[in-house]
């Protein structure tokens, strides 16, 4: 059968296939073939008229009542939603209870929060140590570098061969007695090697230390279950897979039996226990609310309810199912055309050892992959490229067609064979 003919007959057995429906596609008609909503989903059609309505009947209507109290629903207003939204996101993308997640901020900003939050902790304990993995997200690396200099403490780590990924038997040999925090990602930004969650939480654990997960590429895409993992803190952005737009705000989870223990250090009136009290002296929130420092971005919370709304209505066993499919599928097209030109596959390709996405290698053929990525910007072709010579194909199960990575890869094909 041709490559055509299966991407037909996949889409056409795709159970999800009309949820593309719901994104405002004809935004981009120039882009044929969107291969990067791992880096920023598309928007949906119900986005702009939720965003409309916002700005007319809960801003301009209610103007500062919006607040504290809901005229509707005689409720709480907008105080409200980063621990209202982040319970949903708690239920139906992290597999955690409520009470536990709260949006506000920046990805990079909650994870120092975190970070340091679990790192003053332990140091009261005699623990100076934080664990993590080379290959993790520069912006992790980054917080961590500064973390370490600001507290005194010292960074131990993990040499990772990025197709490889990281394994609970590194991480066990990396832990220790002066271990404080252990933080990895769940699904590496490169690679798309997906981590044994349970199993590395439980290896950090047996050394007494706490874990942090960045959710970043998993939420939305890959089945989560902090809970049950035992897991105690994680961060992940809106903007990929749940379709959140440009800067959404991130999601932080503080699991509940470390609250009014660990605390973070960006002490802000909307993290008071009683923000509109005012006193003297800052006294946090005993729950997960004393993660938000100054007041919540509640405007780019509106595209992100939009999007945990239509996660909510799909469920995330049957977006697994799919991105496993087209990730499958991908990596299928990629052996059949690309591999016989000396480009090469850094993701794994057991199933269940990867995320949602696939990166391609220029490896030994000395193909510029970079330029290459340039290139099919202008032809309507949208990946991205990560250094030092891959091209990522970021498959969103909800808004992306078998047929879309078919024209993306025939197009790379075209390039690949004429260069
Ligand atoms: C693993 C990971 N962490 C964090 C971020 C980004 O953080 P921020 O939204 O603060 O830029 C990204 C992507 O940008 C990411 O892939
Ligand atoms: N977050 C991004 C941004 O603000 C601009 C451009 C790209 C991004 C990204 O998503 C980077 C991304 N997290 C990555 O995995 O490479």
């Amino acid at each position: 059968m041709s490559l055509t003919d299966r991407a037909a007959e996949l889409d056409a057995a795709d159970p999800l296939a009309a949820h593309r429906d719901e994104f405002l596609l004809e935004a981009a008609p120039a882009v044929t073939s969107y291969l990067d909503g791992n880096s920023l989903g598309r928007p949906l059609k119900a986005t702009p008229a939720a965003l409309d309505a916002f700005v007319r009947a809960e801003w301009g209507g209610r103007l500062i009542q919006g607040w504290t109290h809901d005229a509707q629903v005689g409720e709480g207003g907008w105080m409200d939603w980063p621990t209202d939204l982040g319970d949903r996101i708690g239920r139906v993308v992290l597999g955690a209870g409520p009470g536990q997640t709260v949006v506000a901020d920046s990805t990079t900003v909650l994870f120092y929060k975190l970070v340091r939050a679990a790192l003053d902790h332990a140091l009261a304990e005699g623990r100076d140590e934080i664990v993590a993995d080379t290959d993790n997200f520069p912006t992790d690396r980054f917080v961590l570098e500064g973390v370490a200099a600001e507290r005194g403490a010292t960074l131990r780590w993990i040499e990772t061969d990025p197709a490889a990924g990281i394994s609970a038997a590194q991480v066990a040999a990396a832990v220790g007695p002066r271990t404080a925090l252990a933080t990895f990602s769940h699904v590496a930004y490169r690679s798309g090697h997906l981590a044994d969650g349970p199993a590395i939480t439980a290896a950090v654990h047996d050394a007494g230390a706490l874990v942090l997960w960045d959710l970043s590429h998993s939420a939305g895409s890959v089945p989560l279950a902090l809970d049950a993992w035992g897991a105690d803190l994680a961060v992940g952005c809106t903007y990929k897979y749940l379709n959140g737009g440009p800067g959404a705000p991130a999601f932080a989870y503080l699991a509940r039996r470390h609250h009014g223990l660990l605390r973070q250090p960006v002490q802000g009136w909307m993290g008071h226990a009683d923000p509109f009290a005012m006193g003297q002296g800052y006294r946090p929130d005993p729950g997960v609310r004393q993660l938000i420092s100054g007041t919540p971005p509640i405007v780019a919370m509106v595209p992100v309810r939009a999007g945990v709304d239509q996660l909510e209505r799909v469920g995330i066993d049957a977006v697994r199912a799919k991105s496993t499919a087209l990730t499958s599928f991908a990596l299928e097209v990629a052996d059949e055309l690309l591999v016989p030109h000396g480009v090469t596959v850094a993701t794994p390709r057991e199933p269940a050892a990867r995320g949602g996405h696939v990166t391609l290698r220029a490896g030994d053929s000395g193909r510029d992959f970079r330029q290459t990525t340039a290139r099919l910007w202008t032809e309507g072709v949208v990946p991205d490229f990560r250094t030092p010579d891959g091209i990522r194909i970021g498959l969103a199960p909800l808004s992306t067609s078998f047929g879309e990575v078919l024209d993306g890869l025939l197009a790379l094909h075209r390039i690949v064979e004429n260069s």
